[in-house]
């Protein structure tokens, strides 16, 4: 996610590259949104039949035209004239119910198809690994899952059906005037190839426009989103003014991107327009001369004129409807920009695989953490390197060796950026290790499945994200499908979080709502209640990113005390920043410079550890290493190796 909160340059969030226009072909692109739609087929099919035939129907009045003006009204028969009036007026009823049958029918199953793709890109986006969210701007995001899903839907609403429609209703209208007056035809057709010409050199323009806006329009989503979210910075700051010229400037670029569209649009228009009237004047001057010389019927001329001007909306709305398609095949595009994102391969369920960890229930953490066999938690050999870390720089974390003992707490200690965070989110396979293993209980993490994995650690980030749900769901959101009583759990989970007290006073209780991120509550009771939907599953294996650093001192001593019970009876990596959380732990795990230089009891590093006594007394903060320094500080032997 991009940090544009502050932004004073209005910088465009970093996207995809959409593919080159030449490689890029409309109709390929619609193609894919096959199996979307597939399920809707018949009713479209049989849309697209009403709308033919209704449109088709209004070709026939021309016709009815000329038989009035040929028989009744040169026989001076007022009766057949009555009947031919009646006639049109039943053949324009008709026409309009068709039209209103044909909207019947694909209004409900369109909007099944677009929930279908959303549920399906909500669905992708969720199983798409961090690295994948950590790359795209939210607001991308966003503008897919809204603004190009509500195009695709106009487009299988209308232009889809109506180029069919009007297709089919030129094709048969020129027959109609061939057969009435052929040279008259000939006159009325000749704009066409001029016309295919243009219309394919608007929409290779039109492509790269609307690409660019509906890009254009994400960012902004992007900036409005960040803009939400970052208020209180924006406000702190007093950036209001320069957010908002940010804002302005990517809106100005929509706004232009906007109008070229315009411009594009309003000259392909201007030419559908122009060329068939100036064909239509030519044939009306042609035919008057033939029925001045008595080669034409009077009735013939009228019924010409009428299919021709019968032609025009259906030629006119041409451009509207090819601009219509080409928006939509870029949103077909944007739309398969995600879904064509591979997600990581998962190790078959746990159901259905030997695993090395099934026993217990996570209920029963307990009796696993001191069950015989039970190996704990052990990093071999690990290497991660961020996607997008520059070149040359040193991995994230470098040859980590870890063992915490079944049952054990480990602290992870480290200056900031040493990579603990990190070390902490491959243990659910937030990011997938570059090189070594992981081994919960003896089982390697990649062996198992992601359901399976998740179900037995249990994380709480710095950083904690609630939901806008009620306290309830929030903190259920760490139990297991099994996880028993969810009311005891909930209680209890609450009480070792030490949130039960400020949950007892909120309007509802439990029940009440917290709001989008949880910003009615305060920073440490966030981190509270995000603590207790770590531990109300009763993981077996419990991975906690400095969970109290926003609680003041009384409080975090009194989470730590009720802590104890639950890392009792747990396998835990704890990173800790301060002393007093470091107490939580059995050991101690020195990191730095993305290796593990120390491992000991609090007082052996205290004892050992100059670093870690800078660490505890709050005088060394800052990693030492630089990013570019293939070697760190110390090079490659400078460290000492106590991490086994
Ligand atoms: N998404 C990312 N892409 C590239 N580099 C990253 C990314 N996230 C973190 N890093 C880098 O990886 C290193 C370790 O970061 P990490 O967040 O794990 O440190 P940390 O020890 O948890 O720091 P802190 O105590 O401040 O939370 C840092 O140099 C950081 O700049």
């Amino acid at each position: 996610m991009t940090d544009s909160s502050l932004g004073v340059d209005a910088p465009a969030a970093p996207r995809p590259t959409p593919r080159p226009a030449a490689e890029r072909s409309a109709v390929r692109s619609l193609l894919r949104l096959w199996p979307y739609v597939r399920p809707v087929r018949a009713r479209l099919c049989a849309a697209a039949f009403v709308a033919v035939v209704a449109s088709c129907l209004g070709l026939v009045i021309p016709l009815v035209l000329k038989w009035i003006v040929d028989g009744p009204v040169t026989d001076r028969d007022t009766g057949g004239v009555w009947l031919g009036g009646v006639l049109l007026l039943v053949i324009g009823l008709v026409e309009a119910l068709l039209f209103g049958l044909r909207r019947w029918l694909v209004a409900r199953p369109l909007a099944g198809v677009e929930a279908a793709m959303r549920a399906a890109l909500y669905g992708h986006l969720q199983r798409l690994p961090v690295s994948f969210h950590e790359r795209w701007p939210s607001g991308q995001l966003l503008s897919r899952a809204t603004t190009d899903l509500h195009l695709l839907r106009m487009f299988f609403a209308f232009p889809l059906t109506f180029l069919v429609v009007n297709g089919t209703t030129i094709l048969v209208g020129c027959v109609i005037l061939l057969a009435q007056e052929w040279t008259l035809g000939l006159v009325l057709l000749a704009p066409v190839l001029p016309l295919v010409l243009l219309c394919a050199l608007f929409e290779m323009r039109y492509a790269v426009a609307s690409r660019r806006a509906q890009d254009q329009l994400g960012d902004l989503t992007t900036v409005i989103e960040e803009a939400v979210l970052g208020i209180r910075v924006i406000k702190g700051f007093g950036r209001h003014r320069s957010q908002a010229r940010a804002f302005r400037e990517l809106a100005d670029r929509v706004r232009h991107t906007e109008l070229y569209k315009a411009r594009l649009l309003a000259a392909i228009w201007a030419v559908i327009l122009t060329l068939p009237e100036l064909a239509i004047g030519a044939a009306l001057v042609l035919g008057t001369v033939q029925v001045a010389d008595g080669e034409l019927s009077a009735g013939t001329l009228v019924a010409f004129l009428s299919t021709a001007l019968a032609l025009r909306w259906p030629v006119e709305a041409m451009g509207f409807l090819l601009a219509m398609s080409n928006e939509a095949a870029t949103a077909a595009d944007r739309f398969f920009d995600v879904m064509d994102e591979p997600i990581p391969p998962d190790a078959p369920d746990a159901r259905d695989a030997p695993d090395a960890l099934s026993g217990p229930s996570p209920g029963g953490a307990a009796a696993a953490a001191g069950r015989a066999g039970a190996d704990g938690l052990r990093f071999e050999r690990v290497t991660f390197r961020y996607p997008d870390a520059p070149p040359g720089a040193r991995p994230a974390l470098d040859g980590i060796d870890l063992h915490i003992r079944s049952g054990e707490t480990m602290a992870l200690v480290g200056a900031t950026g040493s990579g603990k965070t990190t070390l902490t989110a491959l243990v659910p396979r937030l990011h997938e290790p570059s090189g070594g293993r992981i081994l919960l209980d003896g089982a390697d993490t990649a062996a198992l499945s992601r359901a399976a994995l998740r179900a037995r650690v249990a994380v709480a980030f710095e950083e904690p994200t609630l939901f806008s749900a009620t306290v309830r769901e929030n903190v259920l959101m760490g139990a297991g499908e099994d996880g028993g009583d969810p009311g005891a759990g909930l209680e209890r989970a609450l009480r070792v979080a030490q949130a039960a007290d400020f949950v007892a006073a909120l309007p509802h209780g439990a029940d009440t709502q917290v709001g989008e991120q949880g910003l009615s509550l305060s920073g440490g009771q966030r981190q509270r209640l995000a603590l207790a939907r770590a531990v109300v599953g009763r993981p077996r294996f419990l991975v906690l990113d400095d969970p109290l650093s926003a609680l003041d001192v009384h409080t975090e001593a009194a989470v730590e005390a009720a802590l104890r019970e639950v890392l009792a009876t747990t396998t835990a990596l704890v990173v800790a920043h301060r002393p007093s959380t470091v107490l939580l732990a059995d050991r101690v795990a020195l990191l730095s410079g993305g290796r593990i230089t120390a491992v000991g009891t609090h007082q052996e590093l205290l004892a050992s550890s100059p670093e870690y006594v800078a660490l505890m007394s709050g005088a060394g903060t800052e990693d030492p290493r630089d990013p570019q320094d293939p070697e760190g500080p110390e090079g490659p032997e400078g460290k000492e190796d106590g991490a086994r």
